[in-house]
């Protein structure tokens, strides 16, 4: 890095017009020029997204209360009194500005904001960013994980003894929850504002491709407002948080109503892991595409704001009201399975990175590891290098770590049983984002290291499933 100034939390380096491959992904994103594509992606997909996601998050949230989570029953409803009739019906049974969403909801912004600040943490880096700048991050997520859940077990022994009791979220989440989309569509809106009039950094402004899909998209690549990193507070102190919090109070819940359930035990132990994997690999998470190369925008911070929490501890909310006996001998299997996929999905995402740590010089899976040593070039004309790890979990197929985290939702989400397709929700949209994921991923690997990726597909060819796809 030459010379090096801080702008906001963020270290330009000096050499602006930086790329390594990010800048052109996003254009072509943008523009594919097909007339017909780009209005698609410009426009028709950004507005339906925003138009119906919100609508969405609140009807997996009905339907299990209202409609026992069954999907028939919301599509026979949907029938007889049309789906606009029940979204409007829906909305109209909930007042959502009250002093309970907005205590609980500001609340916990002002406690993740509180220990966001005050915990310690080592400075940390993510990669360059497109127009030369390096964000810098206090890695303090763990501990924000640990504070939080100690302090909530506090706060649930303390609520008990003068009577009351947090699951009082559970009664009360369809108020939440439209509460924080109305708070969230207006917080994605003053992002759109804040990345036009007053950017933290030169990687922001519009991209060309109009109002709804800039409010889609974001206006910027790493928004601070008065030092806080949004994406930093949207997905982990707000999306990633809130979501073990779900569980343990659904958990505590479904203990209120029908004592100890296997099925709700063996979820909330597969979750919880997950998300503490998560915590404790927080500053890996800066060199993913969510924060190198996703603005942010309604995608991102309304998607952690809204879509996580409702969508990701769906099978703990299902379970509240449908509770399932499955056994010691069917529970531990399901346990085991799914603590060996969380373990799995770990050592994949660990082992390129100790690779890398040792420049090569260590051993995957007791052998000298095959690497390509891909090198690329920055917009100043600057070489340098990085290392493809082709054996080990890496040489099985390209993104082999998707598949022991699609099967460790399975795992959780089996706990319920086949009597209904909504817990499955999760699943399947995992399904889907990983494989989506996995094309975005790669155009910009190949992108960054053009022949020595190609190199990589020639050696590892299967994108997730070996020998299939
Ligand atoms: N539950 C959920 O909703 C989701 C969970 N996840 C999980 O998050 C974690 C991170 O996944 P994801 O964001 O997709 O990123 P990955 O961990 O798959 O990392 C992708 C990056 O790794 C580098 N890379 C790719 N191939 C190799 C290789 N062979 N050797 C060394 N480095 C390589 C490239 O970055 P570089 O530029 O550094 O070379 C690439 O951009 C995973 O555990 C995943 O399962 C992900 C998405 C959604
Ligand atoms: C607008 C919506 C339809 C879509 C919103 C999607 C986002 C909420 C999610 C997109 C990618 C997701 C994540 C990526 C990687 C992760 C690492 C993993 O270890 C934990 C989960 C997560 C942070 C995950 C969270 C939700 C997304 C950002």
């Amino acid at each position: 890095m030459d010379v090096e100034s801080k702008e906001n939390g963020v270290i330009s380096n000096g050499f602006h017009g930086y790329k390594e491959g990010y800048k052109t992904l996003e254009k072509s994103e943008m523009n594919t020029g097909r007339p017909l594509t780009n209005l698609f992606n410009k426009l028709i997909l950004p507005l339906a997204l925003v138009g119906l996601t919100p609508q969405i998050v609140m009807l997996y949230w009905y339907t299990n209360v209202k409609f026992a989570g069954s999907y028939s029953t919301l599509i026979a409803h949907f029938r007889s009194d049309s789906v606009l009739g029940t979204i409007v019906a829906m909305w109209n049974q909930l007042s959502i500005f009250n002093t309970f969403t907005v205590g609980v909801i500001f609340g916990f912004f002002a406690w993740a904001l509180f220990w966001m600040v005050v915990l310690p943490g080592k400075e940390v880096h993510g990669p360059v960013t497109p127009n030369g700048n390096v964000p810098q991050y206090k890695d303090n997520g763990f501990l924000h994980y640990c504070v939080t859940m100690a302090g909530f077990a506090i706060l649930t022994i303390v609520l008990k003894y003068n009577g009351l009791t947090p699951t009082v979220v559970y009664d009360r989440f369809g108020e939440l929850l439209g509460f924080m989309n109305v708070f969230a569509l207006c917080f994605v809106f003053l992002l759109y504002i804040k990345g036009i009039t007053r950017p933290s950094t030169s990687d922001s402004g519009k991209t060309g491709g109009g109002f709804v899909f800039d409010y889609y998209w974001g206006t910027e690549l790493y928004p601070r407002i008065c030092g806080i990193d949004v994406k930093v507070f949207t997905n982990c102190r707000f999306g990633m948080t809130v979501w073990p919090l779900l569980v343990c109070i659904y958990a505590l819940k479904s203990y209120e109503i029908h004592g100890f359930v296997d099925s709700m035990f063996v979820t909330t132990i597969l979750q919880l892991t997950y998300i503490t994997k998560f915590f404790t690999w927080e500053a890996g998470y800066m060199h993913t595409i969510d924060i190198i190369l996703d603005r942010a925008g309604y995608y991102i911070c309304w998607g952690c704001l809204c879509w996580l929490p409702s969508l990701y501890p769906i099978v703990s909310h299902y379970l509240v009201t449908h509770p399932l006996r499955l056994g010691t001998l069917l529970a531990t299997s399901i346990l085991v399975f799914g603590l060996f996929s969380v373990l799995i999905n770990y050592l994949a995402d660990l082992q390129r990175q100790d690779v890398r740590k040792a420049n090569g010089d260590c051993l995957v899976w007791g052998r000298k590891p095959d690497l390509i040593r891909a090198k690329y070039r920055i917009e100043c004309g600057e070489e340098r290098e990085s290392i493809l790890l082709a054996s080990g979990w890496w040489g099985l197929s390209r993104h082999f770590h998707y598949i022991p985290e699609i099967l460790l939702s399975f795992f959780w989400t089996v706990t319920t049983g086949f009597e209904n397709v909504l817990p499955y929700t999760y699943v399947i949209v995992l399904v889907i984002l990983l494989t989506h994921r996995s094309f975005r991923d790669e155009q910009k690997c190949s992108m960054k290291y053009g022949v020595y990726w190609q190199e990589y597909c020639a050696k590892v060819r299967h994108r997730i499933i070996p020998f299939l796809f």
